[in-house]
């Protein structure tokens, strides 16, 4: 295989501003076939500037960018058709059925899945004969899902895919995006749900002032591999907490000192969260150290 097709994303040097204030700030990026990765950044960093770019929807100022092997700006249908694109929310054709949306949308296409397939895929058989304005946020979102998937597409984008979901519909639709996933969809996805990043994403991107400033799996992403481990246990009667590297040598002295069982003994790494909020310069929630 060449690079150009090794690549279902290549971007170098990235650069869009609005009114001369850079939004995107001079973004590389590679994301390979079959690759779920997650763009993580604060509100305004300039995730959805990238992928509106990325998915052909903006032009920009400065930068090369090749999305399946072609420029976004300058392709055509047979390009948009390799693409599915799931985006924040979606409007219109509410007063027809899921059925007759999903049948009406697979006509755009030219070489559709098959509408029962996908409705099922997204799990809304029992929802067939309602009006999308009749259905809840969540199934409202499975349907957005159903139209992205639609076209067959190599490369699907979902922006903020879950927001509004309750637990349970959120894990279902992890298992949908991993199966997707798993038959080989190429996947962006741009989320503010840490755990949604860390179930999916095969690699995470952090972006902040338009340029990426961490990239790694989720279990390495900013050095969490590294970090310390936290030992929380109580003693005399008060929470204690200690930081350590070696938290087996932490816990077999607490053992000792404390004749046996260790009372209300927990060990944690830093979540994925702790580690997003230092690469973006948030403090994460402070922790009291008594040792
Ligand atoms: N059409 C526009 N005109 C002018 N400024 C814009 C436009 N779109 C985005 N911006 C600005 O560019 C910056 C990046 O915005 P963008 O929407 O890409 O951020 P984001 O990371 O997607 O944020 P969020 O998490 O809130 O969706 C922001 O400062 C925003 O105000």
């Amino acid at each position: 295989m060449t690079a150009a097709t090794s690549t279902a994303i290549r971007v170098r040097g990235l650069r869009k501003a609005y009114a001369g204030v850079p939004a995107v700030d001079g973004l590389d990026l590679d994301v390979a076939h079959g690759e779920v990765f997650a763009l993580l950044g604060p509100n305004g960093a300039g995730k959805t500037t990238t992928v509106e770019i990325l998915e052909g929807y903006r032009g920009r100022d400065a930068g090369e960018v090749a999305v399946l092997g072609a420029d976004p700006a300058r392709s055509g249908p047979a390009w948009r058709a390799r693409i599915g694109i799931v985006l924040q929310s979606s409007a219109g054709l509410d007063e027809i059925s899921v059925q007759e949306l999903v049948q009406h949308f697979a006509g755009y296409f030219p070489d559709p899945r098959d509408p029962d397939e996908v409705i099922a895929a997204v799990g809304l058989e029992a929802k067939r004969a309602t009006r999308a304005r009749q259905l809840s946020g969540g199934q409202r979102r499975r349907l957005d899902v159903a139209l992205g998937i639609l076209g067959n597409p190599e490369l699907l984008f979902l922006d903020e895919p879950t927001t509004g979901f309750d637990p349970e519909a959120r894990r279902d639709f992890w298992a949908l995006i991993s199966s997707l996933a798993g038959g080989g969809t190429t996947i962006i996805l741009t989320t503010h749900y840490l755990d949604e990043a860390e179930h999916l994403a095969d690699r995470v991107g952090v972006i902040a002032a338009g340029r990426i400033v961490a990239l790694d799996t989720p279990d390495r992403l900013g050095g969490r591999d590294q970090d310390q481990a936290i030992v929380r246990w109580t003693e005399d009667g008060r929470p204690r907490t200690e930081r350590t590297a070696t938290p087996t040598a932490l816990i077999a002295r607490l053992a000792a000192r404390l004749g046996g069982e260790v009372p209300g003994l927990a060990v944690t790494r830093p979540t994925l969260e702790d580690v997003y909020l230092r690469l973006i310069g948030q403090p994460a929630e402070t922790l009291e150290v008594v040792s």
